[in-house]
């Protein structure tokens, strides 16, 4: 047993799987989450979230949780207006995107496009910060664009600004999800950061997460994505608990179906939904893959429901997850 205290747990923002039927389903059934992220929502200059964006905002949808929403924008008016609202709402932190490497978002300097443009970003974060929000604002950054160096420039910028917290995702926008998380340009500027930091990115068992922690003394959060979609015990046993019983698994399994059919009216989104999740799932289990191309090509509810039976008979339960969905550069 390690004497090394992880500090709180987050969970980090993933759009199409930490939505906020699964935050209610998760936490039903697992513990160990102290954050939630809610997936970026993109203000729009009308000072009203739609319906959709509500959804996942409205205090209903995330009671019982600590939920930290998300804003996605390079438009101070946008930002303001939102985080405002998000206050009134009742939530005492709002997350800056500075991370998202999808095509759409940084062709408009948005999520990681913003991080090629220091001097801008300078402008946004004065005007946010020196706007009295009566809300904490935290971010979450990739180390640059396309090299490494950026990130000196960028741990610059943000050592202006009485941000909450930095979460950084060493990655570049470049890599997307792929290759491995660039450690050394985060050792070697970590000890200039003079806020408060955040670590994400490939923790995927116990073990990485103490490891994360010694490597960062003094980390305000570890912030964990993927791997919990695959093992949904994760944080438990970060906290010394059990992994998850293949019954567990499956009582949560159940209810995340029936919740994302109840949720969409639809039992055929809903498979869709589940298909997703799969993707993650089947790193819990060992020589998953062939047994898991039935469940992706699975037609109709039963068909899925017999294929996810085949693959848990016949495929060994691991005590923690692999990371089957790593990709080299
Ligand atoms: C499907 C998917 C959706 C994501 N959506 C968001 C998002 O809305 N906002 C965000 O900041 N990051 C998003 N991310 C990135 C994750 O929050 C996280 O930074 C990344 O997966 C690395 O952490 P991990 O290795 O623990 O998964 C997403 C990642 C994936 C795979």
């Amino acid at each position: 047993m390690s004497a090394t205290i992880v500090p709180p747990l987050a969970v980090a923002p993933m759009e199409g799987l930490t939505g906020f039927v699964f935050r209610q389903v998760f936490s039903r059934h697992f513990t160990g989450a102290d954050d939630w992220f809610i997936p970026f929502v993109t203000p729009t200059t009308l000072p009203q979230f739609t319906d959709r964006q509500m959804r996942e905002l409205a205090p209903e949808a995330n009671a019982g949780i600590h939920a930290v929403p998300q804003l996605l924008t390079r438009r101070t008016a946008d930002f303001l207006w939102s985080a405002k609202a998000l206050a009134d709402m009742g939530y005492d932190e709002v997350n800056l995107n500075f991370g998202c490497p999808a095509g759409t978002v940084v062709a408009k300097g948005k999520g990681s496009g913003f991080l090629r443009e220091p001097e801008a970003m300078i402008r946004f974060l004065d005007e946010i910060f020196s706007a009295d929000l009566p809300i904490a604002i935290s971010v979450k950054t990739r180390l640059g664009w396309a090299s490494e160096d950026e990130f000196d420039r960028l741990v610059d910028v943000y050592n202006r600004f009485p941000m909450k917290r930095l979460t950084v995702h060493p990655r570049l926008k470049s890599d997307h999800y792929k290759g491995s998380v660039r450690l050394e340009t985060l050792d070697r500027l970590y000890p200039s950061l003079r806020m408060k930091v955040g670590y994400n990115g490939d923790v995927v068992t116990p073990a990485d997460a103490v490891a994360m922690t010694e490597r960062y003394p003094g980390i305000d959060q570890m912030m964990i994505g993927r791997a919990l979609m695959a093992d949904p015990a994760l944080l438990r046993k970060i906290r010394g608990g059990e992994p998850a019983t293949e019954a567990e698994l499956d009582d949560f399994r159940r209810d995340l179906f029936e919740s994302y059919t109840a949720a969409f009216g639809s039992l055929k989104n809903a498979m869709m939904r589940m298909k997703e999740y799969w993707f993650y799932q089947l790193a819990l289990y060992d020589e998953s893959e062939r047994p898991a191309k039935e469940i992706f090509k699975s037609k109709t509810p039963e068909a899925f429901a017999d294929a996810v039976r085949r693959l848990v008979e016949t495929c060994p339960l691991r005590r923690d997850a692999r990371a089957s969905w790593y990709k080299p550069l």
